[in-house]
């Protein structure tokens, strides 16, 4: 650790993602683990969080007082829940800190709300902050400009462990906007999320979602373009949250210097 190294604190750190990010932060250059958070009443209160991420001792201890943390620190890493990364993005407002958010499933009046401290916070926010997924979202705009909507249909399938609470996924939802970019149309009017009973023919022109629960998959996504007679796949299987975790770090260390504002993974990695 030197003294120019970035203080981050991980919100739900007992959780899959933010003990990836402990992991992670332990083995990169630059960047140091300031505090961890979980709610109150938390049985993880008080521990070792490096022993809670099987990263050993590091004289870190699990809290439950976020803006004492936030108000030393230089950025937040929040993959925990809509209504929880609404709170830490008002508080990251008042410590004016980047707050990179990869919680999922947030709803329109959270985005507001995530709009409105991005007044004061440098918010990251990102349905997958891994480069491999970034880069799937500009292939599949790319073709969907490409290919014309009345020959090409666009299906997106996604499938993930048995313990994820939202659907479709995160970045299934940013695939379909990049899909619905690319196309030129209105992705909240142009999607279908479900299909269940008589449903009748497809509709030409709109993005369909299927969502797959079960086991232990980590995230795996397809852009599937549809034409008669062939099929283009546009695919990537995440075999690790570390890729998440790695990406969530250098959003924050991106966002050091910027200002306040509201930033998507696509500005960190240069793919705007
Ligand atoms: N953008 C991306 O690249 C990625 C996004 N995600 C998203 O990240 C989110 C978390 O995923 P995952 O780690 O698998 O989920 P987990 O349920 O394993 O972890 C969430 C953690 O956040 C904690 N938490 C919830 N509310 C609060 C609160 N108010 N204060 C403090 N801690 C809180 C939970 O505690 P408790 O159990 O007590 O509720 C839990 O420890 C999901 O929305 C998921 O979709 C995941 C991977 C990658
Ligand atoms: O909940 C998860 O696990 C994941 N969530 C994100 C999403 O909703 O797309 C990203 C990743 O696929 C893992």
């Amino acid at each position: 650790m030197t003294a120019n190294d970035m203080k981050l604190v991980v919100v739900g750190a007992a959780g899959r993602m933010g003990q990836t990010l402990i992991r992670v932060i332990q083995d990169t250059e630059g960047v140091t683990l300031h505090a961890a958070i979980e709610r109150e009443g938390s049985a993880f209160i008080g521990k070792d969080a490096g022993e809670l991420a099987g990263a050993g001792t590091i004289g870190v201890a699990v809290t439950s007082d976020p803006l004492q943390a936030f108000l030393d620190a230089e950025g937040v890493l929040d993959f925990t829940a809509p209504d929880a990364s609404v709170t830490f993005a008002g508080l990251a407002a008042q410590a004016r800190i980047v707050h990179v958010i990869g919680t999922t499933g947030c709803s329109t009046d959270d985005e507001q709300k995530f709009e409105a401290s991005a007044r004061h916070a440098r918010i990251v926010k990102s349905g997958n902050m891994s480069l491999g997924v970034n880069l799937l979202s500009v292939l599949a705009e790319q073709a969907t400009r490409a290919l014309p909507a009345a020959g090409w249909d666009v299906e997106i399938v996604e499938m993930h462990h048995k313990h994820k609470v939202d659907a479709p996924s995160g970045t299934a939802l940013l695939l379909g906007e990049a899909a619905a970019k690319g196309r030129g149309i209105d992705f909240a009017t142009q999607s279908v999320r479900v299909r269940d009973g008589h449903t009748g023919a497809r509709p030409v022109g709109t993005i369909g979602f299927a969502t797959l629960r079960g086991g232990s998959v980590v995230g795996d996504h397809s852009v599937i373009l549809a034409g008669e007679g062939e099929l283009v796949t546009l695919s990537h299987s995440a075999r690790d949250r570390s890729i998440f975790a790695r990406g969530a770090v250098a959003a924050a260390f991106w966002a050091r210097d910027k200002k306040p504002g509201h930033y998507s993974m696509l500005d960190v990695l240069g793919l705007s």
